[in-house]
């Protein structure tokens, strides 16, 4: 049961170690607080293996890249690997540059992730090495449609077979797979384009709500993507209602993930599991 994954992150409050970007770090911060888990956001090498010890989940997120922080990233990837714990990879950009596509892949070899999640962009970018995007967003020529759906299934399932993750897509169909089962997800709303973050949010929910649930990942996964898209619809209601804009619809967004129970989860859930 979808519920039981987010009843599961309220109850052991994992700690979650986000190495990330200056841009989002705060909302990543605030919404790992908003499902129940507890989040530290570091990035120093000095620190990394034992942070990677210490944390219950990983999340590396590539936005604003640096060498300090990818020798960071391989210290507390190795680390967190070490010691079983999960570990999300967040390829902000990673068509944007030569940089970032060659970190990714540096840490792709590196590092075993449990789970990718990107835009189509970025999912593209690193599991055919093809390099495009729109810097940090996904470029509008790759956007998952009812045709290319299919192919784009068969995308996510190769990569999740080369590289043993759970790979979610994100943007307005959300597909969230591993080698045998996928869930195509429609929860969502446009606005959550408008709002820098929501991508590096997911990642970070994603990382506790592996930490909470190791022993189901693909429902781990899939219950963060519903739980930001469900969220993101409740927060447009309310932007919608007192007519504010992007950033009072950031703020309602945090707020209905940390409102959200298990059963709303399950009830709002619009999804088909095959
Ligand atoms: N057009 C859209 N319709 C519905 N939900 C969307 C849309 N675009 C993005 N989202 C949602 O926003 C969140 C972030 O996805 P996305 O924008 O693809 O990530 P990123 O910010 O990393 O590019 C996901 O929960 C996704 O479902
Ligand atoms: C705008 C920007 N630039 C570098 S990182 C970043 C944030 C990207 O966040 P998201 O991928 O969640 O929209
Ligand atoms: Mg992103």
């Amino acid at each position: 049961m979808l519920g039981e994954i987010l009843e599961n992150v309220r109850e052991r409050s994992p700690l979650i170690q986000n190495i990330t970007n200056y841009v989002t770090a705060n909302d990543c911060a605030n919404i790992t607080l908003a499902c129940g888990a507890s989040p530290t956001m570091s990035d120093g090498e000095e620190e990394a293996e034992e942070m990677g010890r210490l944390c219950d989940g990983l999340n590396i997120n590539m936005g604003t890249l640096h060498p300090r922080s990818v020798k960071a990233m391989l210290l507390a990837g190795k680390s967190a690997a070490g010691f079983g714990r999960p570990i999300v990879l967040d390829p902000v950009g990673a068509g944007a540059s030569t940089y970032r596509r060659e970190t990714a892949e540096e840490l792709l070899r590196e590092i075993p992730f449990t789970a990718i999640r990107g835009n189509i962009s970025e999912i593209k970018t690193i599991s055919g090495g093809r390099s495009s995007s729109k810097g940090v967003d996904a470029d509008a020529a790759d956007a998952v449609t009812e045709e290319n759906l299919e192919k784009t299934i068969a995308l996510a399932r190769d990569f999740s077979g080369r590289t043993g993750a759970v790979i979610a897509i994100s943007g307005a169909v959300d597909i969230v797979t591993d080698t045998k089962n996928t869930y195509i997800i429609r929860n969502g709303h446009p606005v959550m384009a408008k709002i820098t973050g929501c991508g590096c949010m997911l990642s970070s929910l994603t990382a506790a709500y592996l930490a909470a649930n190791p022993d189901r990942k693909l429902e781990a996964v899939a219950a963060a993507v519903i739980t930001m898209g469900l969220c993101g619809e409740k927060a447009y209601e309310k932007m919608a209602e007192e007519n504010s804009g992007n950033a009072g619809c950031r703020n309602h967004l945090i707020d209905e993930v940390y409102k959200l129970t298990g059963r709303e989860l399950e009830r709002g859930a619009k999804y088909e599991l095959r």
